[in-house]
């Protein structure tokens, strides 16, 4: 029997129930309001943006699946510009932009309104302090006037030749011959490509051969530490200030690790500019490799007598090592992947070698087939066919993918885009290289020939190629980078046949220089076998 008290209870509980069931259905429907409103905001916006953390989600599993290639798409998608929205209350917010219009503008017609300004400088002024890549005004130009002058000058250009016929013949070939012997065992290539090109940076920059690619491959701890501090470095840029300055102060995770890479970097730097200041102080030792870009450093005096400031003399080292040891020796290892896929390209570039070496004169040195031949400067330079393929490789994968700036007066971008003053801008080379609009259909494809009209290299604005970027900031060792990368390649190439390992896995590394992330793991054998 039912007591009245006992049905009250259940009606009580009933409705108690039926409230708790509409509160649940009212949160329901109010999250599912919020998901797909933030949902539709891809439409418009290219990711969509949840309420209180803006698009980081979206930000977060991009940089899980390849931060590159995940921008790339959204650029594709949203016309060549899109802004991204951090987490509500930072200014955790960029505008992104790969439209050439934009480029042409932030390179040229308004560079001066395109500073890599305070926040970026601030990010990452633990490694690069102020050195050239992270100053504006004054202390970049007379930093860039001094590389540039260094640069330019006829003995920079002859010990750039005499530095590579050693380091490429002597060392690099050594090294490979060494592992043909063995039995074809497996090597980095990139690796040995990196080592080369310290080597090459710290002869020709600071007078000092640091032989990390003499036999048995020495372990330098600076080249760990610096590839870790690059690495964690632009991590900082896609973090919440916050979060990075908290973990900082904490000394925890990476930041903690930067620490200890940051140290490394500057005590071998450190090192260096005391020897050399020793050398020069004493006289006692001449400098083997001649005057330097270090040296010419150290002897600059301003107006007022004053030499350079240690610290400044630091700070540049370090620069001229990331744009000189990187770049060109990460270009040379895509280079070789795509050639491994590409073997009529690799037979085009062989053919132009023999062509332009079987030109030379009757009593030098003929040989196109001639095992040890050394190519010379003149040589090089008529390589237009190898020129445009290490282009067509650097459109695909430039070695420095994205860049920072940040916009110092209320302004406008040619497409429109609203920037305010303090507006943080990134704009990916990366994504340039793979737009439809600019390079058509076949875009995705490595073509050489793209790059060639009647059989010449034929150059394109800088605004639609520009991994070497462009206007006032262009990058000051270009025809240094093309003259090493086509004389490794060449000789390289000449010699030996590259055989990529079989279901080697390839992907960019997140870094300020595009590394490739597992190396480049080949076999090489060597042609005389074939003739
Ligand atoms: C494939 C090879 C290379 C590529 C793709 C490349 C790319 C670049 C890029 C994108 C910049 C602009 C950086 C910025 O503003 O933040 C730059 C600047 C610069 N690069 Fe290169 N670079 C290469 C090789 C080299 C080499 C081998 C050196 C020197 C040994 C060098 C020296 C410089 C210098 C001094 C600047 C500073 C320009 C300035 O801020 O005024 N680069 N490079």
């Amino acid at each position: 029997m039912f007591s009245f008290k006992s049905v009250r209870t259940v009606v009580s509980d009933l409705l108690l129930l039926s409230k708790e069931l509409r509160t649940i259905e009212f949160m329901f429907a109010f999250v599912l309001v919020v998901i797909i409103h933030s949902l539709r905001q891809k439409k418009n916006h290219g990711l969509p943006i949840w309420p209180i953390l803006g698009m980081l989600p979206s930000l977060l599993l991009g940089l899980r699946s390849g931060v590159y290639d995940w921008l790339t798409k959204i650029l594709n998608h949203q016309s060549g510009t899109f802004v991204f929205k951090g987490p509500w209350f930072t200014s955790f917010n960029y505008v992104v932009t790969s439209k050439p219009k934009n480029l042409k503008y932030l390179l040229s017609t308004n560079f001066s309104n395109f500073a890599k300004g305070e926040s970026f400088n601030y990010i990452a002024r633990d490694v690069f302090g102020e050195g050239f890549f992270n100053s504006d005004g004054v202390a970049w130009l007379l930093q860039r006037r001094a590389v540039s002058a260094a640069f330019h000058s006829n003995e920079f250009r002859s010990m750039t030749v005499e530095s590579l016929v050693d380091l490429v013949h002597r060392r690099l070939f050594s090294i490979l011959d060494n592992s043909i012997k063995s039995g074809n065992l497996l090597i980095d290539l990139q690796d040995l490509l990196l080592r080369l090109s310290f080597d090459n940076i710290c002869i020709l920059a600071f007078g000092v051969d640091t032989g990390t690619l003499n036999l048995g491959l020495p372990n330098i701890p600076f080249v760990k530490a610096f590839e870790e501090a690059t690495c964690v470095t632009l991590l900082r840029f896609f973090t919440p200030a916050l979060v990075w300055r908290a973990m900082r102060f904490l000394n925890l995770g990476r930041e903690r690790r930067l620490k200890t890479s940051i140290r490394e970097v500057h005590d071998f730097v450190d090192e260096v500019i005391h020897t050399k200041k020793k050398d020069i102080l004493s006289k006692s030792t001449r400098d083997k490799f001649g005057s330097n870009i270090l040296t010419t450093f150290i002897a600059m005096k301003d107006d007022k007598g004053s030499s350079v400031p240690e610290k400044i003399l630091r700070d540049t080292c370090v620069s001229l090592i990331l744009g000189g040891r990187d770049t060109s020796s990460i270009a040379l290892a895509w280079f070789f992947w795509f050639l491994d896929q590409n073997s009529v390209v690799e037979e085009k570039i062989l053919a132009e070698i023999y062509r332009i070496v079987g030109e030379r004169e009757t009593g030098s040195d003929k040989g196109g087939t001639e095992a040890n031949l050394v190519v010379m400067p003149e040589e090089v330079k008529r390589m237009e066919y190898l020129h445009a393929a290490l282009t067509e490789s650097l459109r695909l994968y430039p070695s420095v993918p994205l860049e920072f700036r940040e916009v110092v007066e209320d302004d406008v971008f040619p497409d429109g885009t609203t920037l305010k003053k303090g507006t943080k801008v990134i704009y990916s080379i990366h994504a340039v290289g793979r737009m439809k609009s600019i390079w058509g259909k076949d875009c995705m494809e490595f073509k050489p020939e793209r790059w060639l009209t009647d059989g010449k290299f034929a150059r394109e604005p800088t605004y639609k190629f520009t991994a070497f970027n462009g206007g006032p900031r262009d990058c000051l060792g270009k025809d240094f980078a093309y003259y090493q990368m086509k004389f490794i390649a060449a000789s390289i190439i000449h010699r030996y046949r590259v055989k990529v390992e079989r279901n080697h896995p390839v992907a960019p590394k997140l870094s300020l220089s595009m590394y490739m992330k597992y190396g480049l793991k080949v076999t090489i054998s060597s042609r005389r076998c074939e003739n």
